[in-house]
């Protein structure tokens, strides 16, 4: 057996995350923001979660991520126990202005993350991520030289270059426009298809948690425990109107909207 296949079958080198959180809570002094949140986030999937204002979402995601730690319960990337940032993680924020450099153009803000990859192969990496995001000819404008929804493409582009094998992103397109953000959803789908990385979202937007999910955590009011697991089995690749009108998502979407609006997802 060759390493890479060595390295494949561990799931260590181009296969996407899988992740298990096991009983995850977190306090904030007196405050339980969640607890025991137990899902699991399969490899190669569109995950997102969904639930009400306040319920602990961001902090999910930080602890994923490794820049905050569960007071109670573990998280597992690919087996192994979350305590840092692991390796393969790339995120994307919502607040593309605070996540870009203003002083350095596009092809170097994308490069940043990529500072102890050899030079040779960090520029082919960035091409390859300006090719992903339709950004060609925008290499050297900067970010502030853009719409936010090209910005946006910058943000992804970035964590693209990483060649994650999992993709976290809090709200990224709450900052735009409904247009740009239809577009942009379509992009992170065909990205997901492209280059097989498990994606995890977080999103306010019910259309949105089911249009991207192959599932949807949805979450109570706080403290937050798993409410509900949908498996989302509309048919790809989605399409804005064939995919919306579809009975099936009107069905889903209708549950969703009732599970965050009503008792439901009560603690
Ligand atoms: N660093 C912190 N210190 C103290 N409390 C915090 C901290 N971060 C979050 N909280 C509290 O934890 C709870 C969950 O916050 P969090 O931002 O994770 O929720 P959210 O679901 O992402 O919110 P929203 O939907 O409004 O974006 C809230 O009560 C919040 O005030």
């Amino acid at each position: 057996m060759t390493e890479a296949q060595h390295l494949r079958d561990r799931g260590d080198a181009d296969s996407p995350a899988e992740l298990d959180l096991d009983g995850v809570s977190k306090a904030y002094g007196d405050t339980l923001a969640v607890r025991d949140i137990t899902a699991y986030v399969p490899a190669g999937k569109v995950s997102v979660i969904v639930g009400p204002s306040g319920c602990g979402k961001s902090t999910l995601l930080r602890i994923i991520s490794g820049l905050d730690s569960p007071s109670d319960g573990s998280v597992s990337f690919n087996g192994v126990v979350v305590d840092g940032v692991p390796d393969g993680l790339a995120m994307v924020f919502q607040d593309y202005s605070r996540s870009l450099f203003p002083w350095m153009r596009v092809d170097s803000n994308i490069a940043f993350p990529l500072k102890r990859v050899p030079r040779e192969e960090r520029a082919a990496r960035v091409q390859e991520a300006i090719d992903a995001v339709g950004l060609n000819g925008k290499e050297k404008l900067y970010p502030w030289q853009m719409s936010g929804g090209m910005q946006q493409r910058v943000a992804i582009a970035r964590a693209l270059a990483c060649h994650p094998k999992l993709l976290l992103m809090d709200e990224p397109y709450a900052s735009v426009d409904a247009q740009t953000r239809a577009e942009l959803e379509d992009l992170l789908l065909k990205i997901q298809a492209e280059k097989n990385i498990t994606v995890l979202v977080v999103t306010h937007d019910i259309d949105e948690s089911v249009y991207l999910a192959d599932h949807i955590i949805v979450l109570s009011k706080p403290p937050s425990v798993v409410a509900e697991t949908i498996e989302v089995d509309l048919a790809r690749p989605r399409d804005h109107v064939v995919t919306k009108t579809d009975p099936r998502f009107v069905e889903i979407r209708g549950h969703v909207t009732r599970m965050l609006r009503g008792a439901s997802v009560s603690a």
